[in-house]
């Protein structure tokens, strides 16, 4: 390979043929009069899934080649005489290297941000992700929406600055395309309430009772175009799709949702259609509506509309634009890709931890398993941890919510960006010193606890307020465990050579909605919540109980209800360790990979 390493190359080199042969689309995209390219919760995957292991080649196509995708689309829709829209429904920030790995003092995703406004998006919402922390927060208002004018979208969220609450980005848009159809667009976020202070977010039944909403949908426009981080099913979207109904019984109204990661689609009424588009640039959305002309009289006639969820890789784009390998890039999407290769080396991506000796997967091995990520992590955490710290040798039970851990880790190198993929958030571990070793065990069945849940609240209520709260991971989940029951025993028998990947199914019409055919990734569930083995100690001794910081509040309350002794508190925790959970995957590497 003309370096010197001795370890095996997992990457896969993107610039050239795909190393990994790619099954191209199954048919060509329908086209309407009105067409839509969607992504979603993107969470910084702009240099395209690197690893050469499937799934991962069906997405390996970077922000670049994107770009040169959306550019030949551009002129295929003006030879079309067609609009064609460019939307993006939030959650650019934590998930790779590009978004987490600045140095000291910056500001997540600010970097990867740039390719962004490198785009010709049409319209961008805010996700939960935009809202964390407060200076995530403040660097979209100063720095991405005004490169956007207008045209980012934060209906129900607004920053506090110098004491006057305003919206980050605008409530809602007006525009004309350029096939002069007049449009009206809100940029929506679900009822999310872990948002930081100084930041607040409206829920949505209160959004459609406000006077700025009801004057925005007042006067009829050809269509509503309707961005949101809010998933297409089983969400706050009827509020909004009922409150435009009462007022336009009649006007095409399209919505581009996100946040569950899951790829879906389905229609309120004939004149109506929501897509989701996924994650982690593992697809970009299609959505064609063969609408009138502009200012034509409304008829109650449904509309034809078609979607497809694409793998973003270079099969498909040059599949789609009619472009082979050399006439594919363009200039300005090598420019963009040359831009994130520099970020990757500015911020020191390729930086080798060590070499992991096998794949660790979220949801394709057992937990626990040796091959489970979370497995990986239960045994990661004493080890990272007790690095430079004086309490290493005090017994201790560890715990994290599974949530922290956001993607697999393959064999081969281990590096930097590995890290940050698999584990991106710069969360601390608080400890509580002086917990019986027989309560602090009970303390991770208690937050996993089915039925009631230790604090005696349903089950249902409790995912109710952590999905309020973010906790998204159940509902991809469920969605994974479908497709694999679904698919596994018919198709693959017969899987016709087929690779891994996603199989959807949805209640929109034109047929299967994968553009490329797959056989489904296999299944096995998780829990919310894991720990490191308990230490072989009596009961009644002594122990710390460390814990991630963003699950605090519902380990104390498990916490006291296990035990009525002491009231716990937040004061009662302390931090644990200077390394943060972003970091412990590579401290531990850096000890037993290598
Ligand atoms: N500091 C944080 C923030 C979030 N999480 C986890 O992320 C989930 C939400 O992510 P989505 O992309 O689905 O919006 C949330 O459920 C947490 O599990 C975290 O661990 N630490």
């Amino acid at each position: 390979c003309g370096d010197d390493h001795t370890h095996t190359h997992t990457h896969v080199q993107k610039r050239e043929f795909p190393s990994a042969p790619l099954t191209p689309p199954s048919r060509p995209l329908q086209w309407g009069s009105l067409n839509v390219i969607h992504t979603t919760d993107s969470h910084g995957w702009l240099l395209g899934h690197q690893h050469a292991s499937f799934p991962e080649p069906n997405y390996s196509g970077d922000f670049g080649d994107f770009a040169s995708f959306v550019a030949h689309m551009k002129e295929l829709a003006l030879e079309k005489d067609v609009d064609l829209l460019l939307i993006d429904s939030g959650d650019l920030h934590d998930g790779t290297g590009l978004s987490d790995g600045f140095p000291v003092g910056g500001v997540d995703a600010h970097a990867s941000n740039g390719f962004f406004k490198q785009l010709p998006y049409d319209l961008l919402t805010i996700g939960n992700h935009e809202l964390y922390i407060y200076n995530n927060t403040l660097d979209m208002h100063e720095n991405f929406a005004p490169h956007f004018p207008g045209r980012y979208l934060s209906s129900n969220v607004n920053i506090t600055i110098n004491n006057a609450s305003v919206p980050v980005g605008s409530r809602f848009a007006k525009f004309k395309t350029r096939k002069g159809r007049s449009v009206t667009s809100l940029g929506v976020l679900y009822d999310f309430t872990d948002n930081d202070a100084g930041t607040t977010v409206q829920f949505v039944a209160d959004m459609v009772k406000e006077a700025w909403f009801a004057e925005a949908i007042k006067e009829k426009p050809d269509l509503f175009l309707l961005a949101g981080h809010m998933p297409v099913a089983r969400d706050n979207w009827p509020l909004v799709y009922d409150a435009i109904r009462a007022v336009h019984p009649l006007t095409p109204i399209l919505i581009l949702g996100g946040h569950s990661h899951v790829r879906n689609c389905l229609q309120f009424d004939g004149r109506s259609i929501a897509l989701e588009s996924g994650r982690y640039m593992e697809t970009v959305g299609w959505l064609s509506a063969d609408l009138p002309p502009p200012n034509t009289a409304e008829t109650s006639q449904n509309i034809t509309f078609s979607r497809r969820y694409l793998d973003p890789n270079r099969v498909t784009y040059e599949f789609h634009t009619g472009k082979g390998n050399f006439s594919f890039d363009t200039a300005w999407g090598k420019g963009i890709t040359k831009g994130l290769e520099d970020l990757s080396k500015a911020f020191d991506l390729t930086f080798e931890y060590g070499v992991a000796p096998h794949d660790f997967t979220l949801s394709r091995s057992p937990f626990p398993s040796n091959d489970s990520i979370l497995s990986l992590v239960a045994t990661a955490l004493p080890i990272g941890l007790a690095v430079n710290n004086t309490r290493a040798s005090i017994p201790n039970i560890m715990i994290t919510n599974s949530g922290e851990l956001r993607f697999d880790i393959f064999a081969g190198t281990f590096t930097k960006n590995d890290q940050l993929t698999a584990s991106p958030f710069m969360d601390s571990f608080l400890f509580i010193p002086n917990v019986t070793a027989g309560v602090a065990k009970g303390v991770v069945e208690g937050l996993n606890g089915g039925g009631l849940d230790a604090v005696g609240r349903r089950a249902e209520d409790v995912q109710a307020e952590r999905w309020a709260r973010g906790y998204v991971e159940a509902r991809y989940r469920e969605w994974l465990k479908e497709m694999h029951e679904r698919d596994s025993p018919t198709r693959r028998d017969v899987a016709e050579n087929l690779t891994l990947g996603y199989v959807t199914t949805d209640t929109c019409p034109g047929g299967v909605g994968d553009d490329t055919p797959h056989v489904a990734l296999p299944f096995f569930s998780s829990p919310d919540y894991i720990a490191s083995a308990a230490p072989d100690v009596s009961d009644d001794t002594p122990i710390d109980l460390v814990f991630i910081d963003f699950i605090q509040s519902d380990v104390l309350g498990v916490l006291n209800s296990l035990q009525s002794e002491t009231v716990y508190t937040g004061d009662d925790a302390a931090l644990y360790t200077d390394i943060l959970m972003s970091q412990v995957l590579g401290v531990y590497a850096q000890q037993v990979w290598n």
